[in-house]
């Protein structure tokens, strides 16, 4: 039997991106952007698994970032291997 970790997850998500479209318009808060109604929004999530922010020395594989306490230092939505939201994959 296969196991994917949490951690091959981020390194190697098998969807590595997903998308959203804009169902009203929506100010991101503290920038000067609006998105529009009917824009569709690219969630780069191989971009923000490799992010030096969030997971230093990304390519370097150690599932012990995602012990408690590491997780606890980390914005939510900075894993996403099975997206978010109310679409999230119910196969999770
Ligand atoms: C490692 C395995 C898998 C990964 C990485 C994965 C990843 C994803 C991702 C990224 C999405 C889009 C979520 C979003 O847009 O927020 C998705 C949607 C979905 N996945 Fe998976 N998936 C996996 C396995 C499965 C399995 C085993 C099933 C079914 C048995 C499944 C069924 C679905 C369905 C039905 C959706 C559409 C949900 C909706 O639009 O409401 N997935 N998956």
């Amino acid at each position: 039997m296969y196991f994917l970790s949490t951690e091959t997850l981020r390194k190697y998500p098998p969807v590595p991106l997903i998308t959203r479209q804009c169902v009203k318009d929506y100010k991101v808060p503290d920038e000067d952007v609006i998105i529009e109604k009917g824009n569709i929004v690219m969630i780069p999530v191989s971009g923000i698994h490799y992010d030096e922010d969030y997971y230093k020395n990304p390519e370097v594989f150690d599932p012990e970032r995602f012990n408690e306490e590491n997780i606890a230092q980390r914005p939510k939505y900075t894993h996403l291997p099975f997206g978010e939201g109310p679409r999230i994959c119910i196969g999770k």
